[in-house]
């Protein structure tokens, strides 16, 4: 198991990506922290998760907190000290994408946007690395970062810029943990079946653009995130820091 003995927070994990990462990370032997906004139906998510994984043979404590309130990555991690003693590997994964056109963006919204996908991580960052150099034996921290890193949108202009700015800090937070044996790298997801693009995709034209873009003909599943995080969050990726790796079927290859 590739986790085993390795205590794992991940963020926004009550649906989603995120939850596959949790529920894999399990499987390989992690014991996982879900971070959740704390709304009534990610409570009722996470009680069905925790379950999974206990079903799994591992364990799971959860805190529902905003993602975008700085103090949140110090809960999380004081939350994994207390339940496993330890934090090895954290995931920032929470994030919305309300989708809007640039003239007319609300404030709330751009801020919203930007406090809640790269504010909050940046806090939730440094509480995971502190921890990490304290225990002192490196550690391996994660962003769902995403296609959008390198792309743009034209109803994604306060998104693209959270996203390339959560590539930005772990090539940032690369070199500046690098000495305590604390690995930081980005995984940029394509376009990913979730709730976050329901109603985007649900524009069957829309839909069949994205697949007509994606090489390997078929849009992203939650799961097919899963593989590549444990990837860089276990012991086989040692050598592995500062790195950011598409998981999009080969969409942003893909010109012409
Ligand atoms: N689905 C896609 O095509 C892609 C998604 N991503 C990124 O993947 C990450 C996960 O998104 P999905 O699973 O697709 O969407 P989702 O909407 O299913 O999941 C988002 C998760 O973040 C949580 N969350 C949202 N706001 C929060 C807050 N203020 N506090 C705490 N938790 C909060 C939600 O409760 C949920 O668990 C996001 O960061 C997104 O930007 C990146 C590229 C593509
Ligand atoms: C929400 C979008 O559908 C999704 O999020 C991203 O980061 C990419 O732009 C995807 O298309």
């Amino acid at each position: 198991m590739l986790l085993a003995d390795k205590t794992v927070i991940i963020t926004g994990a009550s649906r989603g990506i995120g939850r596959a990462i949790a529920l894999e990370c399990a499987r390989q032997g992690g014991k996982v922290v879900i971070g959740h906004s704390g709304s009534e139906p990610s409570k009722l998510q996470v009680a069905s998760l925790i379950q999974e994984i206990e079903q799994a043979g591992s364990r799971a404590v959860d805190v529902g907190a905003d993602a975008a309130d700085p103090d949140t990555g110090s809960k999380l991690v004081k939350a994994a000290v207390e339940a496993f003693g330890s934090v090895d590997v954290f995931v920032n994964n929470a994030g919305i994408c309300p989708f809007h056109a640039f003239l007319d963006m609300p404030r709330e919204v751009y801020y919203k946007t930007v406090d809640t996908n790269l504010n909050g991580a940046y806090f939730a960052v440094q509480a995971a690395a502190n921890q990490m150099k304290e225990q002192g034996r490196g550690g391996s921290i994660i962003a769902v970062s995403s296609i959008s890193a390198l792309v743009g949108g034209a109803m994604q202009t306060h998104y693209t810029p959270t996203k390339a700015g959560l590539l930005s800090l772990m090539q940032s937070c690369a070199i500046a943990l690098g000495l305590y044996g604390i690995r930081c790298n980005a995984v940029l997801p394509g376009t990913i079946e979730t709730d976050i693009n329901k109603d985007d995709l649900a524009d069957q034209e829309k839909r069949d653009y994205m697949i007509k873009r994606t090489p390997l003909g078929r849009l992203g599943e939650p799961d097919d995130l899963a593989g590549p995080v444990v990837f860089l969050a276990s012991d086989m990726a040692r050598y592995v820091t500062g790195a950011s790796l598409l998981v999009d079927g080969g969409m942003f290859v893909n010109l012409q």
